[in-house]
């Protein structure tokens, strides 16, 4: 991971906005389950640091005894105690108390925040958080250009489309649900996330309540037994469409019915609900076998004016009203005039091709996720589209066919996952010469590694764009426009 040194904030002026807090307590598990965290206590050195910058994850950076440190919670300026745990080689801190306050902290909104681990920034402000992506893409990018000003969202909550909740049992054996803690599967309880869409995590609390009054476990992952291991609930933010899907580690299930006409009762916006089997040992949340309980099996969604019809297991970008900023901003660097070619690889449901194809000859796509691709032809037909083709297979050994075919395309539009692409892919496009590339990327720092592939194989990169999509994560989303030289 890279780390910076200065991230240019403004240092706090001896003025300490909010002194003297004290983190410990707040890092304490409610259910009193996080024993190895207690017995870390115990082996802690308590050091006083000062913080001088904050690497890509968000956390403090500190120097102690010549080792470089890395403190969840704590900002640059901030001087304060914090607990240093040394086992080997490695070195791990947390902070105990702030002394010194910067400007840019403040309370967070979410009362989970300490124990959760979902979202990191929210002891920022939002103006911070701002500043500290684009101080992340600036310095990965420095490379290459300056990129824009991060596209940033208004309202900064609730964004989500799709929310995740795991059952499990607390000591008095009473059903709890919410997230895993972070690095651990024990499950933290939470009534309401801040990014989570407010009706979704309302539909998560029934689902509990349910649990408590009838016969159904959540799944134990260390006696194998018990049904509920998850469930995940996909919204139409536009549509209002909702998708509940159980994540089981059984198919019988017992009293179906029931539930079905429960929730729905409870919840008549729900339009679709499936049951997931999930039977392996994994951290993987969806299984293979999939049964559809009522409804269609799937939800459709509006995003940049086209209809998108969105399976259980399909990728679909979770904050719409930033996706179509980002979309936007890909089609524009796209430069399309109606004549080109479109690849759009690492495809999904068809989203960002659909949304080219209204500006290109033809648009070519490839997803490895047979449910997606069934999904991106049925989303083509659906809007009428008729010069797209979806193609399902590893976007990698698509693009060596093309190349050894010698098959041309004008433009190339990719958005792998957070890995970023691969040398099959990167270089079967050098080999295809396309005038632009437009590379979309939830993961900067693979960006970085293939933007130079690409720029060491005739390209140069003429503009990046970030944009929030995960407001009070550390992540952040960037495109990137390549052009061929010469
Ligand atoms: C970040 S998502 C982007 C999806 C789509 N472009 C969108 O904006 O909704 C990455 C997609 O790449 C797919 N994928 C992952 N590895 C792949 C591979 N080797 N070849 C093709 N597709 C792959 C995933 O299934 C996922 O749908």
């Amino acid at each position: 991971m890279s780390k910076r040194k200065s991230l240019g904030y403004k240092k706090s002026k001896n003025k300490p906005k909010r002194s003297e807090k004290s983190y410990g307590k707040q890092n304490k598990s409610r259910n009193n389950e996080r024993k190895g965290k207690s017995q870390r206590s115990k082996n802690a050195v308590t050091a006083e640091v000062t913080c001088s910058g904050l690497t890509n994850e968000g956390k403090g950076i500190a120097e102690w005894k010549g080792k470089q440190l890395e403190v969840p919670l704590l900002l640059p300026g901030e001087k304060a105690e914090v607990n240093v745990f040394q086992k080997g080689s490695l070195v791990n801190a947390e902070l105990k108390r702030v002394i010194t306050s910067a400007e840019e902290r403040v309370d967070p909104p979410c009362p989970y925040y300490y124990e959760c681990g979902g979202c990191q920034l929210q002891h920022m402000s939002n103006q911070a958080q701002s500043r500290f992506k684009q101080e992340t893409v600036d310095t990965l990018m420095k490379p290459f250009v300056k990129p824009e000003p991060i596209m940033t969202m208004d309202h900064p909550y609730d964004y989500r489309n799709k929310n995740h909740t795991t059952f499990g049992l607390n000591h008095k054996r009473e059903v709890i649900g919410g997230l895993y803690g972070p690095h651990t599967h024990e499950i933290i309880p939470i009534d309401k996330c801040l990014i989570h869409d407010p009706k979704a995590d309302e539909i998560a609390g029934t689902l509990k309540d349910y649990m408590k009054n009838t016969k159904m476990q959540p799944y134990n992952e260390d006696t194998g037994r018990g049904f509920l291991r998850h469930v995940l609930i996909k919204v139409g933010k536009v549509s209002g469409e909702i998708m509940v899907v159980l994540v089981a580690a059984s198919s019988e299930f017992k009293g179906k019915k029931n539930f079905v006409k429960t929730l729905r009762k409870a919840h008549p916006e729900i339009t679709t609900m499936l049951l997931n089997v999930n039977k392996r040992d994994t951290s993987i949340v969806l299984g293979n076998q999939e049964d559809v309980l009522f409804g269609k099996g799937t939800i459709t969604d509006t995003l940049c004016g086209l209809k998108f019809e969105i399976s259980a297991k399909s990728f679909y970008q979770i904050n719409p009203v930033q996706t179509e900023k980002l979309y936007g901003k890909a089609i524009e660097m796209a430069g399309l005039t109606g004549k080109e070619t479109v690849i759009d690889a690492y495809c999904g449901i068809g989203t960002i091709g659909l949304v080219a194809s209204q500006k290109a000859r033809k648009v070519i796509g490839v997803e490895m996720n047979k449910d997606a691709v069934k999904d991106a032809i049925r989303n083509s037909k659906r809007n009428g589209v008729k010069n797209a083709r979806f193609y399902q297979g590893d976007a990698g050994e698509f693009m060596v066919e093309m190349a050894e075919r010698g098959d041309k395309a004008d433009v190339v539009i990719m958005d792998p996952p957070r890995s970023g692409s691969d040398e099959a892919f990167l270089s079967s496009v050098v080999k295809l010469k396309p005038k632009r590339i437009v590379y979309v990327s939830c993961n900067p720092e693979t960006q970085v590694r293939d933007l130079k592939y690409l720029v060491k194989n005739g390209y140069e990169v003429e503009g990046i764009q970030p944009v929030d999509m995960f407001p009070q994560t550390y992540h952040v989303e960037s495109v990137a426009k390549l052009v061929l030289k010469n």
